[in-house]
């Protein structure tokens, strides 16, 4: 089976990229997997195109192999587009899901449901030695609930309700988040790509 490499430490990614990559007969190595330690890349960026690009190049770099990274997030209308790319460490260092979530309920007390709009984003990066960086970017609208429910998925999701769903994301099957997620969206449009990975 042929390999490629995410440049992600996130357990919850890693196992989307893999269920994903799956359908290609792709395996799909996060680095938590691989027997060398990577250090953590410092997220400098100031948008997600950035810190994706800085994830894929890096460590592109580094194993001098084809890297994809992931940059993703939750924007919040009422919050000015917070926490955006800052959503993974919203409630600061070191960044916990539960905080997080629990900052963003805080943050929404009191805001009528109607203006409750919200969208996950990611931007994948794929760097290949010697080529230019591919970028490609998937949404997923939705809204966020007063209160948290579920347990799939990670990072927001037991917040955020989908457009055309009643439930959080976190309530829904992992087969279900996997065809509506702003990842499957950005992963679909990498599809032609991927194939010649084959
Ligand atoms: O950088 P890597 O190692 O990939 O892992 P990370 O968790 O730090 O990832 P990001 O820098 O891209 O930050 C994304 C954060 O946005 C949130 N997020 C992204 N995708 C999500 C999803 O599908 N469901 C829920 N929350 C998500 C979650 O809090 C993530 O920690
Ligand atoms: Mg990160």
């Amino acid at each position: 089976m042929n390999e490629m490499i995410i440049a992600t430490k996130n357990p919850g990614k890693a196992k989307e990229f893999k269920i994903f990559f799956a359908k290609y007969r792709i395996n799909a190595v996060s680095l938590l997997e691989l027997s060398r330690e990577i250090d953590d890349i410092d997220e400098t960026g100031t948008t997600f195109e950035e810190n994706a690009a800085l994830k894929a190049k890096e460590i592109s770099a580094l194993l001098k192999r084809p890297v994809l990274a992931d940059d993703s997030g939750l924007v919040i209308d009422a919050l000015d587009g917070q926490p955006g790319v800052f959503s993974a460490r919203y409630a600061g260092e070191p960044k916990d899901d539960q905080k997080n979530i629990d900052k963003v309920l805080r943050e929404l007390q009191g805001v009528d449901p109607s203006k409750r709009t919200a969208r996950f984003l990611c931007i994948l990066a794929v760097a290949v030695p010697g080529e230019r960086t591919i970028f490609k970017k998937g949404f997923c609208e939705g809204k966020i609930a007063t209160s948290q429910a579920g347990h799939h998925g990670f990072g927001y999701d037991p917040i955020f309700i989908p457009d055309g769903y009643t439930t959080t994301m976190a309530q829904l099957s992992p087969d279900v988040k996997n065809q509506i997620s702003h990842r499957s969206d950005a992963i679909i449009q990498l599809e032609d790509w991927v194939k010649q990975l084959q």
